[in-house]
This record gives structure tokens, sequence and C-alpha cells, in this order.
């Protein structure tokens, strides 16, 4: 089966569909345009707000470190040439301890790992450290920041050390400051601040890639390997990256190093969080515009039918175009716009056009063209339209001896001659009289409602009219006529068509130039003017 059939589409609903379609299209266009837009706009800037915040935070955590060795340096300065002084080792660690709340626990270690002074676990004093990361910082001398380790008491720590160097510069040991990663800390109040509401989280690894600040505490102290950021902040960098974290999750991520302490500040967001706050938005967007949309839509389809409303109904009467009354359905339609008009008007013209050439066809088809009279054709057509119920005389005339006239003056005259009794035929009867050329020089008159007498009259007035002419070519004309009458509901057309052939044989048998009358085919009677 044809698509053309199985989907019947007129004009009208083809112009419905296209404008509801184009004006939904256009729509959906919109609204998944400015969606891509939100989309890569909320993507950059949390990006860009996660990077922010990292730098920032980042930048926080190095001052402290400065201001903590700062500190430690000061403390140093209150203990140098004093570490056989054990009152004054420990009233110096508890005001290191007491007087900000950056460690959580302070120690003074001597060159060979033995604790001098510690506050507030004084019960420490005179223990030896020999952890790895202690002899680390015996061994380097210097301020440094440790890797997270597990203290004695099985705590995970992170301790920031400074050497105590005597008044001749010789090393005797460090003073060491502690904070506790699992429990309350700087670094909490530094990285803590973070608004988590919104599904976005910081956490700070160590050059290890050990996490040193998580919001889940139990992973602390966790190392973290196949994450892309975490391998780029590490390395210095700082910036804004969309990855796949350690555990599989979209994340937005914004990163900075620590550079005293070689650590790494991540701040994200996963970016499932971020867009669902963009496809809440939107469907709220979609919700506010759908009544108007639903408004906008019965408004474009009675557009869309006023527009196509006059071309339906022009198509629909173009099919009908040879009815007589489509020209005047045509003028009533309505149409409202230039196009619409001027196609109308097209349509009158050609419907017009095509009526003339058919009513021209018609009267050729029923016309003799010589004379204009009536053929054969014809003849029948008006025989047919008065049908049975009409009464009327016929007369049969013939023109006498007209081979003579053809032969002496020509053909050409001949036809001159037949035209001008057909004008004479014309000229001596009435509108509604029927007049027919029914062969050469034969011609028939049908009367109606006219009797046998007055047909009689009127026969014999056009014999003595052509009689009397002057007609072309030749001196004179003379014509034989033959007069009956059909009745109403009387017996066939064809029966009083033969009568008065009959009554014409027996006025030229009688001698031409003359009429004769017939009222049923055996009885005739001349008529005498
Ligand atoms: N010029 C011309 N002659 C025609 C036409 N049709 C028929 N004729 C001629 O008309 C003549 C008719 O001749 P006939 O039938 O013998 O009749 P007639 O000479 O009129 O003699 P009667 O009728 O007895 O008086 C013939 O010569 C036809 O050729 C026509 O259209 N034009």
């Amino acid at each position: 089966m044809k698509l053309s059939t199985l989907f019947r589409l007129d004009l009208r609903t083809l112009i419905l569909l296209l404008a509801i379609g184009s004006a939904l299209l256009t729509l959906l266009n919109v609204f998944y345009a400015s969606y891509q837009a939100q989309h890569r706009l909320l993507l950059h800037s949390t990006l860009e707000a996660n990077r922010v915040y990292a730098t920032k935070l980042a930048e926080v955590t190095n001052h402290f470190f400065r201001t903590a060795w700062q500190q430690l340096a000061y403390s140093t300065g209150q203990v140098r040439d004093r570490l056989d002084d054990p009152a004054r080792l420990q009233q110096a660690t508890q005001d290191l301890l007491y007087q900000s709340d950056n460690f959580n626990a302070v120690a003074v270690v001597s060159k060979y790992g033995k604790i001098l002074a510690a506050a507030p676990f004084e019960q420490h004093k005179a223990l030896r450290l020999d952890t790895e990361g202690h002899k680390a910082i015996l061994r380097r001398r210097a301020p440094l920041i440790s890797q997270p380790y597990l203290s004695a008491d099985n705590r995970l720590v992170v301790t920031l050390s400074y050497p105590l160097l005597d008044s001749a510069g010789e090393y005797q040991g460090y003073l060491g400051a502690d904070i506790f990663l699992t429990e309350a800390n700087v670094l909490n109040l530094l990285l803590g601040q973070h608004y988590y509401q919104d599904g976005s989280y910081l956490y700070v690894v160590d050059s290890e890639k050990h996490l040193i600040y998580h919001p889940d505490n139990t992973r602390l102290g966790e190392q973290i390997e196949g994450n892309p950021v975490i391998d780029s902040v590490l390395l210095g960098n700082s910036g804004e990256q969309r990855l796949l974290n350690s555990q599989g999750l979209d994340m937005l991520a914004g990163f900075a190093p620590v550079p005293l302490s070689g650590w790494g500040v991540v701040a994200q967001r996963p970016t499932a969080a971020t867009l669902s706050e963009l496809n809440a938005k939107m469907r709220g967007i979609f919700i506010g515009i759908l009544p108007l949309t639903l408004l906008t839509l019965p408004c474009i389809w009675l557009l869309a039918a006023l527009i196509s409303r006059p071309l339906w109904q022009l198509a629909r009467h173009a099919q009908h175009m040879d009815s007589p009354e489509v020209p005047q359905q045509i003028r009533r339609i309505r149409s409202w716009y230039f196009e619409a008009r001027q196609l109308r008007q097209a349509m009158l013209k050609g419907i017009g056009l095509l009526h003339e050439k058919i009513t021209q066809l018609n009267i050729d088809s029923l016309t003799d063209p010589m004379t204009g009279l009536l053929n054969r054709r014809g003849l029948q057509t008006m025989l047919d339209r008065l049908g049975d119920d009409t009464a009327f005389a016929v007369i049969a005339l013939d023109i006498d001896h007209f081979k003579a006239i053809n032969d002496s003056k020509g053909h050409a005259a001949g036809d001159e001659v037949i035209r001008f009794l057909a004008r004479m035929m014309q000229e001596n009867s009435r509108d509604s009289d029927i007049l027919c050329r029914s062969g050469g020089e034969e011609f028939v008159m049908l009367l109606p409602e006219v009797t046998l007498a007055v047909a009689s009259q009127v026969a014999e007035r056009l014999r003595r009219h052509v009689a009397h002419s002057t007609p072309p070519f030749v001196d004179s004309l003379t014509i034989s006529l033959g007069v009956t009458h059909h009745a109403a509901r009387g017996p066939a057309v064809r029966q009083s068509l033969k009568i008065a052939d009959a009554a014409l044989y027996q006025a030229k048998q009688a001698g031409r130039n003359r009429v004769m009358v017939s009222p049923d085919g055996e009885h005739f009677k001349s008529v005498v003017s």
C-alpha cells in the first residue's frame, strides 16, 4: 500500500502539522540549546570555584606552617642552652602547647632521641623515640614536616619539627609539635569550614599520596593510587579537572599544592550532584513555560486553520470545476490574504473560460455552421427538451429547383441562397420557434404551442415573403412547405415529421411554391392566400 493512501494528508492537515511541529521543534531546540549552555557554564563555574577554593586553602595551610615554624623557632630560643633544666623545658613545652590551638602535643627531644620534656603527656619524658620519622628528623637536622605515622599510642600523627642549636650552633636535638590527624586539630579548623551540603568536599594528601585530611575520618592514612588530580597536584601543579576518581566517581575537582609541606589540597564535587541541580532547574523552567506553550498551540492551530481554510476550500471546489454552481461557491470563499485572493481570481477566470468553451462546444455540436440554425442533432436535443407534454406544429420546407441554381450559378451561389433563406426563416418566426436545417436545402420549423391553423398561416406568410424577396444570384426564389401538428402525449414525434415531409412532397407534386397541410398524413389540403 502506498504511503500517500495510508496517510491521506490534505493541505489543511499538512499546514497544521507543519505549524505545530515547527513550533514544538523550535521550543525543544531552544530548550536543548539553553540546557547545553547551562550545562557547560555550570561545569565550568563549579570547576573554577573548586580551583579557587583549593588554592585559597592551600595558601592558608602553607601560611599556617610558616607561622608554626616561627612559633617553634621562637620556643627553641627559649630553651637553647637550658637542656639541663627540666623545669624550664617543661614550662617551654607547655607554653608552646597552650598559647595556641595549633598543636595537639609538644616535646623537646635530645639529639639521642630521648624525650627531655613533653606536654600534655609529661609521662612520656625519658622515653626514647626510635620511629623512622624521628630518626629522619634527627638525621636531617632541619625544619621538617613528617609523613603521617602511627605513634606509640596508636594515633595517626604528623610532626612539625624545628632543630635545637646551642649558642655555639651545635645541634642539640629538636622541638617537635604533633598534630593528631584523627582528633580535633588545627587542620580541621582550617579545612573544616568547607560547605558540604551541596555534595562538595575537600581532602588533603601528603607527598606520598596518603590522605591527611578527609571528611570521612576512617579513610585518613589511606594511600590513593590512580587519581590523575593527585598525581598532578603532587607535581606542584594547580588547576581544575573533571575526572573519574579512585572510586570510579565522576568528579569536578580543583586542586592546589602546599609548597612548604609538599601536600596537595583538592576541592571537588560529584558531577551528578552538580547536574542534578541543573536538571531540577530545567524541569522548573519547563514546567514554567508549559502553560504558555499549551496556550500558544491552539493559537498556532487557529492561525494555521485560518490560513489553510481558503486554500482547502478552493482545492475542494477545483474537483468539480465543470459544475455550474461552482463559480458562485468559489466567489463566496473568504480569501482574506493576497495569495488566496489571487488564486481565487485565477480559478474563477479559468472556470469562466472552461464554461465558455464547453458552451461553445455544445453550440457547435448542435448548430449548422453555414446558417447558424440547428442541425439534426440540435433538432433532436430540442425535441427532447420539449418532451411529451408539449404540443407543437411542424413545418417542413424545401427550395424549389435548387439543383438548377447550383448548376447555373455554382455551388457557392447555392450556399449563399441557402443562407438567405435561413435569414428569411429567422425574420418570419418568433424566438420560441425552433429552426433547423435538416439536410442540403431542406429545413424544419417547430412552433411550440401553435395550432395547425396558425402554423399554416406562418408557413404561407414565409412562402409569400420568399417569393417576393430579392435573393442573391437569382432573379426569384420559391419554396414548398408541408405543415402538420403534433399533439401533446400524441404519437411518436418521428411520425409527425414524416407527415410534414409527406405534405411537403404533396406541395412539390402539386406544382411547388405552395403550402400543403396534413393533419394525419392521409388527407392533404393546399393553403390558399
Ligand atoms: N449549394 C449547395 N447545394 C446543395 C447543398 N446541399 C444539397 N445541395 C444540392 O441541392 C440539390 C437538391 O436537388 P434536388 O434534390 O434534385 O431538388 P431540387 O433541384 O431543389 O428540386 P425540387 O426539390 O424537386 O424542387 C442537389 O443538387 C444538391 O447537390 C448545399 O449545402 N449547398
